[in-house]
C-alpha cells in the first residue's frame, strides 16, 4: 500500500498545458492519474470530488486560471480580461462552500488585473504559472506548520493517544502533509510508533465515504494503528475513554469561529463537548473568511440525491421517490471549538480577535483598477 505522502495529489504537468489530479474516486482501490486541461473537465473533476477537500480545490482552481488563461488566444487585453474573468466565475461555481476555491481564484485574478498594464500577454501567462506554483508550494509550507502545531498537542497528551477524525483532511486533501491528519505525520517524523505511539479513528464520513476509503487508507499506508468507524459509533467511542483530541479540516471558518466541513461535523464536536474531549479545527488562513460574522452566512452545498440512495451500493437502499435531505457539509458553532490551529498559530475564543492579532483579514475581491 503506497504511503500517501508520495502521491501528488494535483499538479501542473510537465507539458504546463495540462493539471495532473489523483482522481479520488477510486481510491483506496484504483491509483489513476487524469491530466485535464479543458475548462468543462475541470469543473467536472471539482465537482464530482476527483480533487477534493478545501486547500487541495484551491490549488486546483490556481492551476486552472493559468491552463485556461494561457488557452486564450488574444493580443488584446481588454478581451483577454474579460475571457479571464468569465472563466474565472466559471470554475468558481464548481463548489460554493470551499473559500479556498474562491481565494486561489481571486489570487490568480489579481496578479493578472495588476501586472497587465506592463507585461505583453506571453509574459503575464508565465507569471500565472509561476503564481499558481507558488499557491501549491506555500500549501505545502502551510500543511507542515499545521502538522506541527497538532503535534504539541499531541505531545502534551502524550504518547498512546487516540485521535479522532471526520471526512479527510489529509494529505489527499492538500498539496502534501494535510490538516487534520497532518499532526500524525509529524508525530511519525519525530520518531513515534505508528502502531503504540497513535490510534487514529475515522468516522466512514456517509455519504461519500472520504473517511473510509481516504482517511483510513493514508492512516493505515503510513503505518499507524487505524480504526474506521460508521459515522453513528463515534459517541460509543468516546465514551469508552479512546479518545485523547479530535482532529478535523474545515471548508471555510466565519469570523467568529463558526465553521463548515464535511456533514456530520457538529455532530462529531456536540459529542466531543459532553465527553470533555478537546475539539481542534485544523484551517490555513486561507480558509478563514473574514468577511462573515457569523456561520449562519456560510453558503451549504446541497448535493444530488443518488449519493445518499444509490452511491457506494450494490443496489439502490432507499425505497422509490422517497424525499432525500443531501448537505455537503455542516455548520458547527464555535463554542463547540476548543482551538482553531492555523499555520500561524492555535486561535482561541474569542476567534475574531485571536484571528487579527495573527494578522488575517478579509479577503478582497479584486477589481480592475483601469
Ligand atoms: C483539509 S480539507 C478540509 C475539508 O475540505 C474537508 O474536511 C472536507 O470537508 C472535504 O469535503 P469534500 O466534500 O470531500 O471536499
Amino acid at each position: 500500500m503506497e504511503n500517501a505522502l508520495n502521491l501528488d495529489t494535483v499538479k501542473l504537468a510537465e507539458n504546463k498545458k495540462e493539471i495532473v489530479i489523483l482522481d479520488q474516486t477510486l481510491l483506496p482501490n484504483e491509483c489513476k492519474y487524469l491530466s485535464i486541461s479543458k475548462a468543462g473537465d475541470i469543473w467536472e473533476a471539482i465537482y464530482s470530488l476527483r480533487v477534493r477537500g478545501a486547500p487541495a480545490i484551491g490549488v486546483t482552481g490556481a492551476y486552472a486560471y493559468y491552463v485556461l488563461a494561457d488557452q486564450i488566444e488574444t493580443e488584446d487585453k481588454d478581451k483577454f480580461v474579460k475571457e479571464c474573468t468569465e472563466m474565472m466565475e466559471y470554475i468558481n461555481s464548481s463548489r460554493p462552500t470551499a473559500v479556498n476555491l474562491s481565494w486561489a481564484l481571486n489570487r490568480m485574478h489579481n496578479v493578472m488585473l495588476t501586472e497587465k498594464d506592463h507585461m505583453n500577454i506571453p509574459d503575464l501567462k508565465v507569471r500565472l504559472m509561476k503564481e499558481a506554483d507558488a499557491i501549491r508550494e506555500e500549501d505545502i509550507q502551510i500543511s507542515r506548520n499545521i502538522g506541527t502545531y497538532g503535534f504539541e498537542l499531541l505531545e502534551k497528551l502524550g504518547k498512546g493517544v487516540g485521535i479522532m477524525t471526520h471526512c479527510n483532511a489529509g494529505t489527499l486533501a492538500t498539496a502534501k502533509y494535510g490538516t487534520a491528519l497532518a499532526p500524525m505525520y509529524i508525530a511519525l517524523e519525530h520518531g513515534w510508533d505508528p502502531k503504540k505511539d497513535l490510534h487514529v479513528y475515522c468516522d466512514e464520513t456517509r455519504p461519500l465515504l472520504q473517511g473510509a476509503r481516504l482517511s483510513a487508507y493514508e492512516m493505515q499506508a503510513a503505518g499507524i494503528d487505524t480504526y474506521v468507524q460508521c459515522d453513528n459509533m463515534a459517541s460509543y467511542t468516546m465514551k469508552g475513554g479512546k479518545v485523547g483530541i479530535v482532529f478535523v479540516g474545515c471548508d471555510r471558518v466565519a469570523a467568529n469561529g463558526d465553521f463548515a466541513n464535511k456533514i456530520g461535523t457538529s455532530g462529531v464536536a456536540i459529542i466531543a463537548k459532553h465527553y470533555g474531549v478537546p475539539f481542534y479545527v485544523c484551517a490555513p488562513s486561507s480558509t478563514i473568511d473574514m468577511t462573515l460574522e457569523s456561520g449562519d452566512e456560510i453558503h451549504i452545498e446541497q448535493r444530488k440525491a443518488e449519493e445518499v440512495t444509490e452511491m457506494w451500493y450494490k443496489e439502490r437502499m432507499a425505497p422509490e421517490g422517497v424525499g432525500v435531505v443531501n448537505p455537503a457539509f455542516d455548520v458547527t458553532d464555535h463554542s463547540l471549538v476548543t482551538g482553531i490551529i492555523t499555520e500561524k498559530g492555535i486561535a482561541y475564543e474569542p476567534f475574531k480577535e485571536s484571528f487579527e492579532k495573527m494578522g488575517i483579514k478579509p479577503v478582497e475581491k479584486y477589481v480592475d483598477k483601469k
